[in-house]
């Protein structure tokens, strides 16, 4: 079936909050809220196949070390596994002293027991009772009126309140309610509100409760615009009588990806307390996703309370008890996020480390923060323990990234002659082999191509021109034994008068005229020299640029030499290429 010309036919849009003076897009966002993992009751109720015990013990434990101190932990009354596995926690005393359990229940009595059962001798627990408000469920799903909603939630209530009391006298556990309003976003909100103010009397009118009731607002079902929730929420707040004796939640789901965006602007809005999961995962399009949150406040300088230090490792976690695979794409946590194919973004992600380090350099000891404010990369992922891949290489890359690969393998900076040089041979493999090629290999590209050997096991077979040996005497004499074509040949000459000694014995041997364009050297990071040199054929003229060679050793002079025999190879590499064309 094709898709309709007018969609009106068949789908509603949704209908805007009338709140005028709405407040919140005026508002920023300045601390973290209270979080609550729900990785292991509605991440898990959405698994093909849901957590084993085990599975759910080892994501308790991770969520736990991530700093979590509110965490549902199952739905006892689904199954054995979820009964079983609540008892684990309080039995093996897994639970720690600051970490509130949340346990959820339907509004059935059975279902309210079994739960209790399931928590018994716990220390601090959250029930979330559930109910759904929207019109769409009591006249499709229950069939019934919403007096039946609001009397079943009532009645419940009470039932739960019962149990605390009971509970809390008998093993002293600490308990808080927490009031589940499915369907919160497709609801007339003026029922919501009176149906939870009903909730809240019912609970508090047998005695006062040390803490108070938990609202938890969710996009059941994700249906319109992130701005239209935080509406929502905000009307909730204003609305609701005693706003400042009630904690506000909200439980964003993903169907229209903007989870995110309404869980954040629903904390504009006055939310205290955010669900969600690790990675998004949950029903359908999934829950919002938390370390995405929490890393959005960190980028912007807010503590989120949470530690994701080693994301790799809760990834790695994660990704064993749901069996869910993280997208490449995942803020934060995807494997391509911290990596720049193009050119123009490898070119900026370069120029900003280096500027970015100039800086702090200058601000060392001024006590003004060293900020991190580098193009195309909004934060620093070594801080969540992974490792920069800010620069890979395919076909849409240019000099600045592969320049970055060089320098960060093999230390050379190189000038922007040479990075050209070098971009069109490697532009040339990965066009021939269309595929990327890493670090490692372009390391060895380069060494290949310019018979640049910085130690002695290196690969000498393709060098048509070899630096066998190499002194300077006490008198500054330099003393050379230069192989080429497996011909030797010596050298000895005043270090000032070296570089010509060498081309007019390579000129003698070869018959080439060879002759120096440009020469640079640099101090590389590891205390080496290296030596840049352009040098044409001045007879057979073939390369109007010349060609490169590049060379390094503890000292200058060596340095220069070993530049000058990698121009010799390059030029013979080019030679021998351009001699088998013309055949
Ligand atoms: C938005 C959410 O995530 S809500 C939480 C949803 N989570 C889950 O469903 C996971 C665990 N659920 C389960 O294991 C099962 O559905 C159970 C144990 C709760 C109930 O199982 P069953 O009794 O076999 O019922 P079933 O799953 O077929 O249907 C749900 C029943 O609960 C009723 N129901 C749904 N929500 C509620 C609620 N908040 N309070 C009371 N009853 C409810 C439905 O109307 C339906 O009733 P019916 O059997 O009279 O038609
Ligand atoms: C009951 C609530 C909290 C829920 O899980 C949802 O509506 O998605």
């Amino acid at each position: 079936m094709p898709m309709l010309a007018n969609p009106a036919e068949k789908y509603a849009g949704y209908v805007p909050c009338n709140l005028p003076d709405r407040q919140w897009p005026s508002r920023v966002t300045k601390k973290a809220p209270v979080w609550l993992s729900t990785d292991l009751r509605d991440g898990n109720q959405a698994l093909v196949r849901p957590m084993t015990i085990e599975q759910k013990s080892l994501l308790f434990k991770n969520l736990v070390h991530c700093g979590f101190k509110e965490l549902e932990v199952a739905f006892p009354s689904a199954s054995d596994t979820e009964f079983e596995f609540t008892r684990k926690l309080v039995e093996e005393n897994l639970i720690p002293d600051d970490v509130w359990i949340q346990v959820m229940a339907p509004a059935r009595s059975e279902h309210i027991k079994k739960t209790f059962e399931a928590i018994k001798g716990a220390k601090h627990v959250i029930i979330q009772l559930y109910t759904n408000t929207s019109s769409l469920y009591h006249e499709v799903i229950l069939q019934c009126s919403k007096a039946d909603i609001l009397r079943m939630t009532v009645d419940h209530t009470h039932v739960v309140r019962s149990l605390a009391d009971e509970y809390s006298a008998l093993y002293g556990t600490t308990f808080r309610l927490c009031y589940g309003i499915e369907g919160f976003s497709q609801s007339d909100l003026d029922f919501v509100i009176d149906v939870s103010t009903q909730l809240k009397n019912a609970w508090e009118s047998h005695g006062p409760s040390e803490y108070p009731v938990i609202f938890n607002l969710p996009s059941t079902v994700e249906c319109a615009p992130a701005n239209h929730f935080a509406d929502q929420v905000e009307y909730f707040c204003r609305n609701m009588p005693n706003r400042d004796q009630i904690i506000v939640g909200v439980h964003a789901h993903n169907d229209r990806g903007t989870a995110v965006s309404a869980t954040e602007l629903a904390l504009l809005a006055g939310a205290d307390r955010v669900d969600g999961c690790l990675f998004g995962n949950g029903e359908r399009t999934g829950n919002v996703d938390i370390v995405t949150l929490g890393l959005n406040l960190y980028s912007q300088g807010i503590s989120p309370n949470l530690d994701f230090s080693d994301l790799k490792e809760l990834i790695d976690v994660a990704r064993q008890c749901t069996d869910i695979p993280i997208h490449p794409r995942q803020p934060y946590a995807g494997e391509l996020v911290f990596t720049a194919f193009s050119g123009a973004h490898q070119d900026g992600i370069r120029k900003g480390f280096r500027a970015m380090a100039e800086r702090h350099a200058r601000l060392e000891g001024t006590g003004q923060p060293k900020l991190w404010t580098m193009p195309y990369l909004p934060v620093d992922p070594t801080d969540f323990g992974l490792s920069y891949q800010a620069v890979r290489v395919n076909g849409q890359s240019g000099k600045g990234g592969i320049a970055h690969l060089v320098e960060k393998s093999l230390h050379l900076d190189l000038p922007r002659d040479i990075q050209i040089a070098f971009y069109k041979t490697v532009q040339d493999i990965c066009d021939a082999e269309a595929k990327e090629l890493t670090a490692d290999e372009i390391a060895s590209i380069f060494r290949r191509t310019y018979h640049f050997h910085q130690d002695n096991s290196a690969d000498v077979s393709s060098d048509t021109a070899l630096l066998r040996a190499f002194n300077i005497t006490d008198t500054d004499v330099c003393e050379g034994i230069l192989s080429i074509n497996g011909e030797c040949r010596t050298i000895s000459a005043d270090v000032d008068d070296l570089r010509s000694a060498i081309i007019s014995v390579i000129n003698e041997a070869t018959g080439f005229s060879l002759e120096v364009q440009k020469q640079e050297f640099q101090v590389l990071s590891t205390g080496m020299i290296a030596t840049y040199i352009c040098i044409r054929d001045g007879v057979r003229g073939d390369s109007p640029q010349g060609w490169w060679g590049v060379g390094s050793a503890r000292d200058a002079t060596e340095s220069m030499v070993r530049s000058v025999v990698s121009a010799v190879n390059c030029t013979f590499d080019d030679h021998k290429r351009l001699d088998g064309l013309s055949k």
